[in-house]
């Protein structure tokens, strides 16, 4: 039986500047169905015109001005949902999820690092779930020049299209392929002047201990075709599993066949962005799943823009998921409530400066297998040494 999350959602809602996001936060705040919501903004500069355009249906809004939450003022924002938890344990104030609104310049990564690994936020809040704003009258120059729109887009759960009435049916689908280009797994909507039904913008991630298969994969946003269908991979998984495997281990300078990250010569196009994904039917060894993961968090962490998956290790009755951002992953949740006999890992990376084939090799070496595998408990380091209990 899966332990119940007690922790207050968290809605990251990101998006460049003049997406959209404060109209479609008033929206939300305005709807019944959306619930209580302590709602925090955050604007780069002197002006703190957001705040004045919100509208005061939410019990505690809380403005953090003078800095950009992704740099300057990222202790700011672990003060702020500190203090909104103890005001709401005093009784002064009512919520039941939380929504950020960055700055429209705002790298959501830093965001999603402090609200993970801040052990005082995470005790009482989760992140629920990145919602992108992407603006379809000019989404496509801001994408070419600022990398901030990129990766806003490539680490998004959610991907709200705005202001779709203002461009021709064209350019709006180019866009829409633009945008699954740089992040297949995201979910796309469409929203008029910020309507969104509330109930679609939460509940995004399947870091929750009581989730469906369904929902995982569609978290996941990949298809369920069995790996052995896959030809390519079909093909790696019977070739000598463990051709190379020493060797590649052996090699510290460049474990796993992956290469450092050659200096970025123009950061600002997503063209530099890829996306791949693996489906591995049968549970994983931990310690290849472990090699696997520090050979690309050590060489290449930077440049992981975001990584999910669920993941079935050899051995354990019950799947986990997890999510990172760059080199920081949230504790991964074990689905202790998974029921049935699919034991398909499935794991999506969205990374910058790859090559796309390269990163689908390296993800190939989740198919290799080792004469024997440890049992898990009995590793030391690496992500699934921290597993074994539910933190919360
Ligand atoms: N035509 C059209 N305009 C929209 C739509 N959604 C929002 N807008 C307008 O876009 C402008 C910017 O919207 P905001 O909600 O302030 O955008 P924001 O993302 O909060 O902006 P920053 O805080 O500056 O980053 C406003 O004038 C909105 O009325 C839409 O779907 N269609």
């Amino acid at each position: 039986m899966a332990l119940e999350d007690k922790r207050v959602p968290v809605t990251l809602l990101t998006g460049f500047l003049g997406a959209g996001k404060t109209t479609l936060l008033n929206h939300l705040i305005r709807d019944p169905e959306a619930g209580r919501i302590a709602v925090i903004m955050n604007e780069f500069g002197d002006v703190a015109l957001d705040h004045d355009l919100i509208e005061t249906a939410t019990e505690e809004t809380v403005l953090l001005q003078s800095g950009c939450l992704c740099c300057a003022i990222l202790g700011d924002l672990a003060k702020t949902l500190t203090g909104l938890q103890a005001k709401r344990d005093a009784g002064e104030v009512g919520f039941d999820r939380v929504v950020i609104e960055t700055s429209g310049i705002a790298d959501p990564g830093p965001i999603v690092h402090t609200l993970v690994t801040d052990h005082q936020i995470a005790r009482a809040f989760r992140l629920d779930g990145v919602v992108t704003l992407a603006d379809a009258a000019t989404g496509m120059t801001t994408l070419d020049r600022q990398f901030e729109a990129v990766h806003q887009a490539a680490i998004a759960d959610l991907l709200i299209l705005t202001k779709t009435d203002l461009v021709d049916p064209f350019d709006l689908r180019r866009f829409e392929t633009r945008l699954s280009k740089i992040n297949a797994s995201a979910k796309r909507v469409h929203a008029a002047h910020g309507k969104v039904p509330p109930g679609m913008l939460f509940g995004l991630t399947a870091m929750r201990g009581d989730v469906t298969s369904a929902h995982v994969v569609h978290w996941l946003g990949i298809s369920t075709k069995p790996a052995a269908e896959v030809p390519e991979v079909a093909q790696v998984a019977k070739s000598d599993p463990l051709a190379g495997l020493s060797g590649i281990l052996a090699k510290p300078s460049a474990p796993l066949g992956f290469t450092p990250s050659p200096p970025a010569t123009n950061p600002r196009h997503d063209h530099q962005i890829s996306s791949a994904s693996i489906e591995v039917s049968d549970p994983i060894p931990v310690n290849i799943f472990d090699a696997w993961l520090d050979g690309l968090v050590a060489l290449r962490g930077p440049d992981i823009l975001r990584m999910k998956g669920i993941l079935h290790v050899e051995g354990l009755q019950y799947p986990f998921v997890f999510h990172g951002v760059q080199h920081i992953f949230d504790a991964p949740v074990p689905l202790k409530s998974w029921t049935g006999a699919d034991t398909t890992s499935r794991v999506v990376v969205i990374a910058r400066g790859f090559d796309e084939a390269e990163l689908n090799e390296s993800l190939k070496l989740l198919l290799m297998r080792p004469e024997t595998t440890p049992e898990p408990q009995a590793l030391q380091g690496g992500m699934m040494a921290d597993t074994s209990e539910y933190p919360f």
